[in-house]
């Protein structure tokens, strides 16, 4: 499932990933592409991807994101599961496929993963990164090995091997395979949760993605920070490059800078010299992007910084924002920020024993000698749009004694890792779709 497009050879899963690539050439580079890339104007901009090859960007192999459909199609028809399809923004397709319980009045379990990968940087990879090359280790090298398709067809294995053996259970189960993940889930997860098939699938408790643990235990996430992402400007007075001229943009911007970086600087303190604390109980800081000046002698009248922020639920979001109007105050004159994402949905799921899809989750691990480590997760996934609606939602991809690699170069899983996942999930399915009618259900 490849966008190739002419020029380079960068890979692409998502019209959204073509089209920030083509941002930062030259018409469109004076423009900010990452917020340009989220904004529906983007597309509409740049045209049909057969108008960019008339302006000599080439692009090829256009039905290869049918192939992904082509490849749940088949998989549906082999473990012997409808599939339906839902369009959610043009191009855009959600795949579910249902398997029935025996009491469909019941709440489901839905396995969600997404079919879209981040690109790659070809030379950088000891092997091709599309072809799944499988070392004398076992160690299976392609993009998206570990993000996510390793818990996509470790679900599909689980159920096919349940099937295989005759079993049924109370609750339905669908697995569903959104588009759109990796650039903010805008045209895919966060469109499906309020349509009425979302709707239709009556989901109880869902799990989706998380991340390696390099150790023996597994990682759990029952929660995710908040992504910022925010542009300040710094608008000042112009002139001459050899004079001192008063209220410039660059002191300003220096004044913004710092206040973020200083804070930045607290926050990595207080991860490293707090033994509990994991990426995902602190926030952190990361200046990204930044923008200004038109020649070397010209002073110029604004200069644009952005951040990358991840705030923990925790933290009190009110609070925070005044803290960044401060920040731009401090910093001088007419200093303002705009948010390019703004997410403010708090919510964790209940890791507690007495909930009943937690208890199924845990013990069905515990019965597989399995240690969980609960987590806040550090960036952002699909599961915040689940939980946002008020489901529970663990973000899981078992992959122990294994290196975090996901969007690196060279991201491999062992095949044995892999392997052993599929069993976790032979176990967990029937444990969560056998929770019996809980009060208010039916
Ligand atoms: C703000 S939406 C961005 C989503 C993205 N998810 C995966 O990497 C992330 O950067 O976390
Ligand atoms: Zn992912
Ligand atoms: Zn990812």
């Amino acid at each position: 499932m490849l966008y190739s497009v002419g020029h380079s050879c960068f890979h692409y899963h998502t019209v959204s990933d073509v089209s920030q690539t083509l941002l930062s050439k030259a018409t469109y580079k004076r423009k900010t592409p990452a917020i340009l890339a989220f904004t529906s104007k983007t597309w509409e901009e740049l045209g049909t991807l057969n108008q960019l090859a008339t302006n000599g960007y080439q692009a090829l192999a256009l039905d290869l994101p049918d192939a992904a459909l082509k490849f749940l199609d088949r998989m549906a028809s082999e473990l012997g599961l409808p599939v339906v399809k839902v369009e959610v923004c043009p191009g855009r397709v959600v795949a579910i496929m249902t398997w029935m319980g025996t009491n469909p009045g019941l709440k489901s379990i839905l396995l969600n993963s997404h079919t879209d990968v981040v690109p790659v940087y070809k030379e950088h990879w000891k092997y091709d990164p599309f072809a799944a090359f499988k070392d004398a280790d076992g160690n299976i090298y392609a993009r998206g090995t570990q993000d996510m398709k390793c818990v996509t067809i470790q679900y599909i294995e689980a159920i096919r091997r349940l099937k295989a053996k005759g079993q049924t259970f109370a609750r339905t189960t669908h697995l569903m395979f959104v588009p759109d993940e990796e650039v903010g889930g805008h045209k895919g997860m966060e469109m499906f949760i309020n349509h009425p098939e979302f709707k239709n699938l009556n989901v109880g408790f869902a799990l989706d993605e998380g991340l390696a643990n390099p150790g023996e235990a597994f990682t759990v996430f029952y929660g995710e920070r908040n992504p910022w992402w925010l542009t300040v400007r710094c608008p000042g007075s112009p002139g001459h490059g050899s004079r001192f001229v008063e209220n410039t943009a660059a002191e300003k911007l220096r004044s913004v800078i710092n206040s973020f970086l200083d804070f930045r600087e607290k926050e990595k303190h207080r991860l490293n010299t707090s033994e509990c604390f994991t990426l995902g109980d602190v926030t952190t800081v990361n200046m990204t992007m930044l923008n200004g000046g038109v020649a070397y002698n010209v002073i110029p009248a604004e200069m644009d910084v952005s951040f990358d922020m991840r705030i923990p639920p925790a933290v009190n979001l009110q609070e925070f924002e005044e803290q960044i109007k401060r920040w731009c105050r401090e910093a001088g004159e007419d200093v303002t920020y705009e948010f390019a994402q703004k997410h403010m949905n708090q919510t964790v799921t209940s890791t507690d024993e007495s909930d009943p899809w937690w208890h199924a989750f845990s013990c069905t691990c515990k019965s597989l000698n399995m240690t969980l480590k609960k987590e806040i997760f550090p960036a952002a996934t699909d599961s915040r749009f689940i939980r946002a609606v008020g489901l529970p939602a663990i973000g899981f991809s078992p992959m122990n004694h294994t290196p975090i690699l996901l969007h690196d170069h060279n991201e491999y899983l062992n095949e044995q890792v892999f392997l052993r996942g599929i069993q976790v999930y032979e176990k967990l399915v029937p444990a969560l779709a056998s929770i019996p009618p809980q009060p208010g259900e039916e």
